[in-house]
């Protein structure tokens, strides 16, 4: 056991209501929208590779020519006119996301909000509005939660450095930290209904340096906004450990390491919360005019959303409008199929977790008290899903589809060496189905339980 000051301040799962319900989401909405958003990856008819957030780092034959002085001069022109949030609130709710993520302000240090500390915001562009209450308001109208996005990265400020390496680093480095603390205050003030904070730009040698400071300010924030939720990328500890802290114990409430990546089993998951932060085309969160490479369908998202609930996560879907406010066709057509399919599954997806149950091919297994969810991807040829209850006497009830309570058939599936609770759920051969289908599987009461139970009676 290392002696720490700045490392994680808990150990275990939150155990509050507000962390509960975090945990029940199951499904994100994630949304880059900013200034990057105009050029969309590409400038003066030449499109370019990189992820389009991070255009205005690009230089040399991957970027227009004098390019930095055009970006930093993009802020004049934006005047999304087609932007609506209630329209992307409406549409976000029928995908059946509970919470979305927003930037307020990305690497490039463009404020979507008029904030007091610097002339770079939405407040001197033909636009003026305040983006982060107008999406803050649409998306709360619907019932949908709001997180918001900063990243500590600004390449705006005069101040920031990737290292503090002299005298006039460390001077420069501490007036960014202070334009950081009263811009992370300013937008806990602002938008108190937000209910936590997705930190980013938070690698470089210069922020992990500052253990002392980030401990502090992540302790006045919590202290500003009760039951605030901040993720493990916000700070490092003593030692410039991330995401856990010298000990192991991860800092945060909610492991934020999975991007565009996700656990493969529950032994990849060490018992933290966590959320799986994805993109629809290979790399881009910000608007890109051409998307290269695989897009995702909508059944590879769906399939990424099961995994990630049979794993006790949430899954995050990236959307990034385009510089006029409109939500392009391709994550609009994704955004319907997964709420259609979410219209008739979400039981499987809400409020669930993981399954002590042995993985199968045919899918993943999520549970909610003493129902299983079966979501099923490779129907197997025979009909037959395998399933081996772990909890020892524990026996299955019943099991029928979910999308229209129809029964079916479990069989017992025999013995073997390791489990003798063996089963085979039985699919009707006549059922068809070109979309994952959800069948509910009851359990028993756990012996564990009934003899706690039948003990206490006595
Ligand atoms: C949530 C994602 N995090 C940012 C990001 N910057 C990175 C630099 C190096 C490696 C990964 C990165 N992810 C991406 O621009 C996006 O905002």
């Amino acid at each position: 056991q290392i002696s720490l000051k700045h490392g994680s301040h808990r150990s275990g799962k939150r155990t509050d209501a507000t962390m509960q319900r975090w945990r029940e989401y199951g499904l994100g909405q994630f949304i880059h929208w900013g200034i990057y958003s105009i050029p969309g990856g590409g400038w003066d008819g030449k499109t370019y590779g990189g992820a389009a957030e991070w255009i205005r780092s690009w230089s040399g034959k991957d970027a227009p020519n004098d390019w930095r002085k055009t970006y930093d001069n993009l802020y004049k022109q934006f005047n999304p006119v087609d932007f609506n949030a209630n329209k992307w609130a409406e549409q976000a709710k029928n995908m059946g996301a509970k919470y979305v993520i927003f930037t307020t302000k990305h690497h490039d240090g463009f404020c979507m909000w008029p904030s007091k500390y610097t002339e770079y915001t939405i407040a001197n562009t033909p636009y003026k509005k305040d983006i982060v209450k107008e999406v803050v308001d649409a998306y709360n109208k619907v019932g949908i939660d709001v997180y918001l996005y900063f990243s500590v990265m600004d390449w705006s400020h005069q101040g920031w450095r990737y290292d503090i390496k002299s005298p006039e680093d460390s001077i420069a480095f501490e007036s960014f930290k202070k334009f950081t603390r009263n811009q992370l205050l300013e937008l806990l003030t602002s938008y108190p209904s937000a209910k936590g904070l997705w930190f980013d730009g938070t690698w470089d040698k210069s922020w992990v340096k500052q253990a002392e400071f980030a401990d502090e300010l992540e302790t006045e924030m919590r202290t500003l906004r009760p039951g605030l939720i901040i993720g493990s990328r916000f700070r490092a500890d003593d030692f410039g450990k991330r995401h856990v802290d010298s000990n192991g114990v991860m800092m945060g409430d909610y492991e934020q390491g999975w991007e565009r990546n996700l656990p493969n089993s529950i032994e990849d998951v060490h018992g933290h919360d966590w959320d799986c932060v994805m993109t629809i085309p290979d790399n881009q969160w910000g608007y890109n005019s051409h998307w290269k490479g695989y897009v995702k369908t909508p059944y590879n998202l769906i399939e990424m959303l099961v995994k990630s609930v049979s794993l006790s996560g949430n899954f995050v879907i990236n959307f990034g409008p385009d510089g006029k406010g409109n939500i392009r066709q391709e994550e609009t057509s994704i955004a319907k199929e997964i709420g259609d399919w979410m219209k008739t599954n979400n039981e499987a997806i809400y409020g669930c977790s993981h399954a002590d149950m042995k993985k199968q091919d045919w899918g993943y297994f999520t549970q909610k008290g003493r129902k299983l969810y079966l979501t099923v991807f490779n129907r197997p040829i025979n009909n037959c899903l395998n399933v081996e209850i772990s909890e020892k006497g524990v026996k299955p009830t019943k099991a029928y589809f979910l999308a229209n309570k129809l029964p079916v058939a479990i069989q017992d599936a025999g013995k073997n060496k390791q489990n003798n609770n063996l089963y085979n759920i039985v699919i009707p051969a006549k059922y068809i189905s070109d979309k994952p289908f959800v069948i509910v599987l009851e359990l028993e009461e756990s012996q564990t339980n009934e003899k706690a139970y039948q003990q206490a009676r006595t």
